[in-house]
């Protein structure tokens, strides 16, 4: 079905075709309470698409759910509930998401600037277009893995491994917990390879491998990072050059990480890690340490493995803009 015209404001660009749509709504995610999933069909039936709500109680149950799934699917729930719908519809760009935020971080939403309550998210879905996603694939030790936001080893993983993820909700407590480990950590030097180019051995403080510009409880390590580039983002600080506690707190707090000079961010397709047994986190998972196992973590862009909706704003809409395919 297709939308009413006077949901196309005029200038507008051409709107994301609407037509069928599938919510999935992680109902025990923490900002469920804001709205019921009665509410957010009907809101999405109110700005052009023809939604069907598909109930589901846990990741399992999103393989049944999605099969041959058609055009839209809006996922309301938080960024590990935006995680396990990609991961399940990675690499059919002919189905899109949409993003509907409802949990602490929400860093998918934030890095498409997709930010506000449920049903305000899907009103401004009324004026969108379609954008592809990239995603990222990790080969290591401990086998295969996609990620949607980052995936990496030193202070941040090992803090992941050394506290349970699930108890670093609070923002600042993972904040502090991830800079005082930057400042103390003593990590091996390893020889990294950035798109086939070997690096000088370093020992890194912090190695991120970024495709969102935030990971975990709202770092914001790559504030430039772009999901749609087809590229990843390498953040690394060399321990030998890291600086004091204070300066990465008020970095990130200021949201310019990248521009410290200690922090060294350069984009690639392709990322080869030796490994040395340290931990690893893929998302807000974590790939305990490994000991006595040594070989190589290749980390590599999916380009547009996904299609997201992003709302247009009225202001700033480019005139020729693509409807991102790819
Ligand atoms: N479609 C789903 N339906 C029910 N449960 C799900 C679904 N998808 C994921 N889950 C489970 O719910 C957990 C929590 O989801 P999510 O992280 O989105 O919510 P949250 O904990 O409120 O968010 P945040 O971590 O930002 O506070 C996921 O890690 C996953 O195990």
């Amino acid at each position: 079905m297709t939308a009413p015209d006077s949901l196309a404001p005029e200038g507008a660009p051409a709107p994301a075709q609407r037509g069928p749509a599938t919510l999935i709504y992680n109902t025990n995610a923490g900002g469920s309470r804001h709205a019921s999933p009665d509410d957010l069909v009907s809101a999405i039936h109110a700005v052009g698409f023809t939604p069907v709500y598909r109930a589901t109680s846990s990741e399992e149950d999103l393989k049944e759910a999605l099969d041959g799934v058609e055009g839209t699917v809006f996922v309301a729930g938080g960024d590990g509930t935006q995680r396990a719908v990609a991961l399940t519809l990675a690499g059919r760009p002919e189905v899109t998401l949409a993003v509907i935020p409802m949990g602490t971080a929400n860093n998918v939403a934030r890095t498409l600037g997709v930010q506000g309550e449920p049903l305000d998210v899907i009103a401004a879905y009324g004026r969108a277009e379609v954008r592809p996603f990239d995603l990222g694939r990790v080969e290591g030790p401990w086998g295969e893995d996609l990620f949607l936001e980052a995936c990496g080893c030193g202070a941040f993983a090992d803090v992941m491994a050394e506290y349970d993820p699930e108890e670093g909700k609070s923002p600042l407590r993972a904040v502090q917990a991830l800079t005082t480990t930057l400042t103390t950590f003593d990590p091996p030097p390893v020889r990294i390879t950035l798109d086939g180019q070997e690096e000088p051995d370093t020992p890194f403080a912090l190695l991120e491998v970024m495709n969102t510009k935030a990971t975990g409880p709202r770092l914001r390590l790559a504030t430039n990072a772009d999901p749609a580039d087809g590229q990843l983002d390498v953040v690394r600080i060399d321990a030998t050059g890291r600086e004091g506690l204070l300066t990465y707190l008020a970095a990130l707090a200021r949201d310019d990480f990248e521009a410290l000079s200690s922090v060294e961010s350069t984009r690639a397709g392709r990322v080869e890690i030796p490994y040395t047994g340290q931990a690893f986190h893929v998302d807000a998972e974590v790939r305990p340490p490994m000991q006595g196992v040594t070989g190589r973590v290749l980390i590599e862009a999916w380009p547009g493995a996904l299609s997201m909706l992003v709302p247009v704003a009225e202001q700033t809409a480019a005139p020729d803009t693509t409807t991102g395919e790819g």
